[in-house]
């Protein structure tokens, strides 16, 4: 993969070097490896020292996580080292869900609803009047609910909506209170908004199940490429209008689409913003598989709930292997979409978009 505009300077690398040492929690040997790693692409380039002897098993195991990243440039191993530590030290300073911040509403609010059942957590967006259109609190209540969801005794996860909708997208309402500091704060806060909430969806441990009730929209959609199983009824769409809005695509869509149904329909959906049906997008590979509207609830659940009887353990590690194999890739295309999606809420192309949807609610 080209490599995005990088923007982390030495002083930020350094920074992040020491607030390793700073956290709280220790985040584990695999984490550490992946420390190590990148801090010896970013300060030495590709591995060039001998492969240490199979019995030198702790050298061998260090040098194989820095050869593994291959000719990744110093640039993007020090980006790539910045960002986690910098995830790394939200998740060690954020409250638990348990103990929410004082002013952040927590998951009961009524346009999320959490349940957990047979060893399945769900996570319903419920806000059919507006197609499940997704509120800033929203996205943190869905932050929210992913993280306690990892931690539960659950066994895989869905997300769903309620009504006749998935998800009608991101809520242009979201742009229509500037904060004070301008245009401009407001687009910084919302690629802070964005990377954090994707790079929850890249992370999370179990497996992860999108329940596609009805017609799904924008950032609903895009998403999709980041989780395990994707069950539709006949009855949804899949539609990513970027252009329309004036923005760009996100969710890790620039990667993820193009690698799953070739660059040429991907570039239909994320450039000229074709909608698909659920029988397409099954057939490019988006959708695992579509059902009869009639019979989809008591179909998908039954199925899922025979899932969730294998064993929980190996399932998590078989997710994480398979995505181990991408994981930092994600990270950085998500931070790269999330920059150039800040440029481009600053863009008239998107303002105006923005404006006459909130001034005529125009449809796509
Ligand atoms: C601090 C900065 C904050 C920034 C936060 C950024 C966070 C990250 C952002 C990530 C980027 C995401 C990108 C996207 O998701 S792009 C996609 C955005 N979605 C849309 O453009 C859809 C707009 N909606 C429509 O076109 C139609 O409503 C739709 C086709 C979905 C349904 O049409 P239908 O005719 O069936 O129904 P209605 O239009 O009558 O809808 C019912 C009511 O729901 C309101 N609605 C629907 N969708 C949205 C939406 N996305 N945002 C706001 N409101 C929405 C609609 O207006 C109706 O409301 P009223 O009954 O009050 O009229």
């Amino acid at each position: 993969m080209g490599g995005p505009a990088m923007r982390t300077s030495q002083k930020d690398f350094n920074n992040a070097v020491n607030q390793v040492k700073l956290l709280k929690e220790d985040p584990g040997n695999e984490v550490k490896l992946k420390l190590y790693a990148l801090y010896k692409q970013a300060t030495e380039g590709p591995c060039n020292v001998p492969k240490p002897g199979v019995l030198d098993f702790i050298n061998k195991t260090k040098w194989d996580a820095w050869n593994a990243l291959g000719s990744l440039s110093k640039e993007a191993a020090r980006q790539n080292y910045v960002d986690l530590v910098s995830r790394l030290s939200a998740s060690s300073e954020s409250p638990s869900p348990e103990a929410p911040a004082a002013d952040r509403k927590q998951p009961e609010s009524d346009t999320l609803v959490v349940t957990s059942e047979d060893g399945i957590t769900t996570i319903r967006l419920n806000r059919p009047t507006k197609k499940n259109a997704l509120t800033n609190q929203m996205y943190h209540d869905i932050m929210a609910a992913l993280q306690a969801a990892s931690k539960d005794e659950s066994v895989i996860t869905v997300l769903t909506g309620s009504g006749d909708y998935y998800c009608s997208g991101n809520d242009l309402t979201n742009f229509a209170s500037v904060p004070p500091g301008g245009l401009e704060e407001m687009a910084r806060r919302g690629a802070v908004l964005l990377r954090d909430f994707v790079n929850c969806f890249i992370d999370f441990p179990k497996p992860l199940v999108a329940v596609v009730n009805g017609p799904a929209v924008g950032i609903s959609v895009t998403v999709l490429g980041l989780f395990d199983v994707v069950y539709a009824t006949d009855r949804a769409t899949f539609h990513t209008p970027f252009s329309h809005l004036g923005q760009s695509p996100e969710g890790c869509s620039s990667y993820t689409f193009p690698k799953i149904m070739g660059s040429s329909k991907a570039a239909e959906m994320l450039i000229f913003g074709k909608k698909l049906t659920a029988q397409e997008a099954c057939a490019q590979g988006l959708v695992t598989e579509v059902f009869p509207d009639g019979t989809f609830q008591k179909e998908v659940w039954a199925r899922l709930k025979a899932y969730s009887k294998l064993p929980p353990n190996t399932m998590r590690i078989s997710k994480q292997i398979i995505r181990n194999r991408e994981r930092e890739t994600l990270h950085t295309v998500n931070a790269e979409e999330c920059r150039v999606l800040r440029e481009r809420w600053q863009s008239d192309e998107c303002m105006n978009a923005i404006a006459s949807f909130l001034s005529r609610k125009a449809k796509l």
